[in-house]
C-alpha cells in the first residue's frame, strides 16, 4: 500500500490522498430551491404540487413548506378538484399554500431579512403573509399563473413593499 506523507502526518494505506477540495458543487441557490421541489413531491395536489424553502441570512434553512389541506382534517376528506358545483367543492376554501406551511413550521424567531425560495409565484394571499413576516426577496420558479388576477396583485404588493422577485432556472444535477 501507498504511503502519503502529509507535512507532519503519515497516513498508510489512503488511496485518494492527498484530498483534492471538490469544486463542481451545487451552487446554494440550487440547493434550497432542490428542498423546495423535494418538499413539492410531498403534496397530495393532483394539479400543482408547491414546495417553498425559507433561508435565513446566513445561509440556513429556517422553514420548509407544501401546499396540503390543514392539520387535523384529513388529505382525503376535504375536496382536490379545481371546479364544482360550488366552491366549497373545490380544493381553493381549504388548501393551506406552501409558503403559509413554510411559515408556520420556522424554526427560528422570526423570518426578518429572510430569502424564500418557493417553486410557483407568490399568490397574493402568501405575498401578505412573506411581507408581514418580514420576508426580504423571493425566488421562485414557475410563474405559471402569471397574468391571473391574483398575480398582478401580488406582484403590486411585492413592488410596493420593496421586495424583489427573481426567477431561477434550475438545472438539478446528478450528486455523486
Ligand atoms: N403561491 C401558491 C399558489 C398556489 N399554491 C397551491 C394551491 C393549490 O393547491 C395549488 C394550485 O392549484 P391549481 O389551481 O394549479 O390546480 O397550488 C401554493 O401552494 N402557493
Ligand atoms: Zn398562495
Amino acid at each position: 500500500s501507498k504511503i502519503w506523507h502529509n507535512n507532519t502526518t503519515t497516513i498508510h494505506g489512503a488511496t485518494d490522498y492527498p484530498p483534492i477540495k471538490r469544486e463542481d458543487i451545487l451552487e446554494s441557490a440550487q440547493y434550497f430551491m432542490g428542498v423546495a421541489l423535494l418538499a413539492a413531491q410531498r403534496s397530495r395536489d393532483p394539479s400543482t404540487q408547491v414546495g417553498a424553502c425559507i433561508v435565513n441570512e446566513e445561509k440556513k434553512i429556517v422553514g420548509v413548506g407544501y401546499n396540503g389541506m390543514p392539520n387535523g382534517c384529513g388529505d382525503d376528506t376535504l375536496p382536490w378538484r379545481r371546479s364544482g358545483d360550488s366552491p366549497v367543492e373545490t380544493k381553493y376554501f381549504y388548501v393551506c399554500h406552501a409558503e403559509l406551511n413554510a411559515i408556520m413550521n420556522k424554526n427560528s424567531a422570526d423570518l426578518k431579512g429572510c430569502t424564500i425560495y418557493v417553486t410557483l409565484f407568490p399568490c397574493n394571499e402568501c405575498s401578505k403573509l412573506l411581507i408581514q413576516a418580514g420576508i426580504k426577496n423571493v425566488i421562485y420558479l414557475s410563474d405559471k399563473y402569471h397574468d391571473d388576477e391574483k398575480t398582478v396583485a401580488s406582484r403590486r404588493m411585492l413592488d410596493l413593499a420593496g421586495i424583489p422577485y427573481q426567477n431561477s432556472f434550475v438545472r438539478m444535477k446528478a450528486v455523486g
